[in-house]
């Protein structure tokens, strides 16, 4: 049987207000997963088996949930167990704490700074190891990074001393942009240790 059989009837959300959402389901599509749109709160009716919260710009994603009245939908969901993926903004959408912002979705144990890296000149590519995967490609844009984590939080990849990617029962977080980059490993750990 070949690789893509058991993600047959798989179906991922990707959150598409605003942002990297389309090399999301691209990402997805490419594992032979079927990826959908979510614009409105109506978008969850249909079924997933995962939603992944792109990168873009967390204070825009925050105000626009909130105004489509989406925010408390999106918590209640991963609160009563769907499995989701943030990169970047999403990160910091996911945290349950910002260093000087705004908490938006608050599910993760983490404490998210902004821009961790300065804004002009945070972005750059490095090639890590990440918890379980290897050594994959990674884009940092203007990225934040996690300052701490909570005693249930899996840390899964630290670059120069910083965690860029981290795990807490079903919901994982980068600090950079799988999405950007040449591999699938990523969202393949995602889909078939988080969704399945
Ligand atoms: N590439 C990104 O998603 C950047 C995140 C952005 N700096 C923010 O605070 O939302």
């Amino acid at each position: 049987m070949t690789f893509f059989s058991k993600y047959m009837s798989i179906k991922i959300g990707v959150l598409a207000v605003q942002g990297a959402f389309i090399e999301h389901i691209r990402k997805v599509q490419e594992l032979g997963v079927e990826a959908f749109e979510i614009r409105q709160k109506k978008d969850f009716n249909q079924s997933m088996n995962g939603l992944i919260i792109p990168g873009g710009e967390s204070t825009a994603i925050g105000k626009l949930l909130r105004d489509l009245n989406m925010l408390d939908k999106i918590r209640n969901e991963i609160q009563e167990g769907l499995p989701v993926f943030g990169t970047c903004a999403g990160l910091i959408l996911l945290a349950k704490k910002v260093e000087e912002g705004m908490v938006h979705l608050g599910v993760m144990d983490i404490t998210a700074k902004r821009n961790a890296y300065g804004r002009q000149l945070g972005s750059f590519y490095i090639e890590e190891n990440f918890e379980g995967v290897g050594i994959i490609p990674m884009t940092f844009i203007r990225a934040p990074y996690i300052t701490q984590v909570g005693d249930k939080v899996k840390i899964l990849s630290v670059v120069n001393g910083h965690i860029v990617a981290a795990q807490e029962k079903n919901r994982l977080v980068t600090s950079f942009h799988p999405e950007l980059t040449e591999s699938t490993k990523v969202h393949q750990y995602f889909i078939e240790k988080l969704c399945i």
